[in-house]
């Protein structure tokens, strides 16, 4: 059978305001943007770029002002509260950067607790699955507060995908890690797309954690401004570089084409 290629997740014209008249703040200021079925990708750009918006806004966390959002076939931009609760507990996962486990539970309670508020069994063999993927066979037994943080990150990213979902969401997913736990987030994240056939976006500040996704998108003043497909750290970094002094001297240059063209940055991408 012919492999899906429409995107799982897109928005067309999506605009978001915070505040009104002096105080407008255009985090999102017309964003046309496509999501790949069974793709990693990772969202950059400056603090205050519109990123988490632009997450949040195609999740069903925050409303829209215009534009429309679809995930997995579903108009998102149009649902009430109801439908947008039932989405995001049925086809969406999410992965934050405070981990955000119930400390009372155990690593498993943790993972199936999704299940549990759903009211949906247990797939044991896609558990199973699941929990050797993150490497916590051992540690099922343990409350949050006997895990490490990269463990406590590997716990979250098997309760987001505990459910199958259509997309999983990850917010800075390694913003609390070292550099190794990083590393195994990361590799869980793009194994459970390679492996599982998950769909997963992803917005970071590091280039090296960019790097292990299959696309990298550009936002800059709520707006995309490019892409780098088959990112490496450099051309992350070089993307990131070309933005800079394009933001001040003209309105969105392609951060890909410029990506090939451009130094690779020295400064710290963490200054972003
Ligand atoms: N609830 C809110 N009320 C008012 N303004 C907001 C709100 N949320 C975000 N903003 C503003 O919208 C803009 C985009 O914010 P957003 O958090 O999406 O950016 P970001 O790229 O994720 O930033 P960072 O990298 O610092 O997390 C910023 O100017 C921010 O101050």
């Amino acid at each position: 059978m012919a492999r899906d290629t429409t995107p799982i997740a897109s928005a067309r014209g999506l605009v978001k305001t915070y505040g009104r008249g002096d105080t407008a703040v255009h985090a999102l200021a017309g964003v046309d943007v496509d999501f790949g079925r069974g793709e990693l990708t990772a969202i950059m750009g400056p603090s205050g770029s519109g990123k988490s918006t632009l997450m949040h806004c195609m999740a069903g966390l925050d409303r829209t002002d215009a534009g429309t959002v679809v995930v997995d076939g579903l108009e998102v931009s149009g649902m009430n509260e109801r439908k947008l609760t039932r989405l995001r507990r049925d086809r969406l996962g999410f992965v934050f950067q405070a981990f955000n486990l119930v400390p009372t539970l155990t690593a498993l309670e943790n993972i199936t607790l999704p299940l549990d508020i759903a009211r949906r069994p247990v797939d044991r063999a896609h558990l199973d699955t699941v929990v050797r993927a993150v490497g916590l066979e051992d540690r099922l037994d343990h409350k949050p507060s006997e895990l490490s943080g990269g463990q406590q990150q590997r716990v979250a990213c098997a309760r987001a995908l505990v459910t199958r979902p259509a997309v999983v969401f990850a917010d800075e997913p390694t913003g609390n890690l070292d550099s190794t736990s990083s590393a195994e987030v990361l590799g869980f994240l793009r194994r459970s797309v390679d492996e599982l056939g998950q769909s997963v976006v992803m917005v970071t500040h590091d280039p090296t954690a960019a790097s292990y996704a299959h696309r990298v998108l550009f936002l800059a003043d709520g707006r995309l401004v490019g892409e780098v497909v088959d990112p490496t750290t450099e051309s992350v970094l070089a993307a990131l570089a070309a933005l800079r002094p394009a933001r001040s001297t003209e309105p969105a240059a392609p951060a890909a084409s410029a990506a090939s063209a451009a130094p690779v940055a020295t400064s710290s991408p963490a200054a972003l």
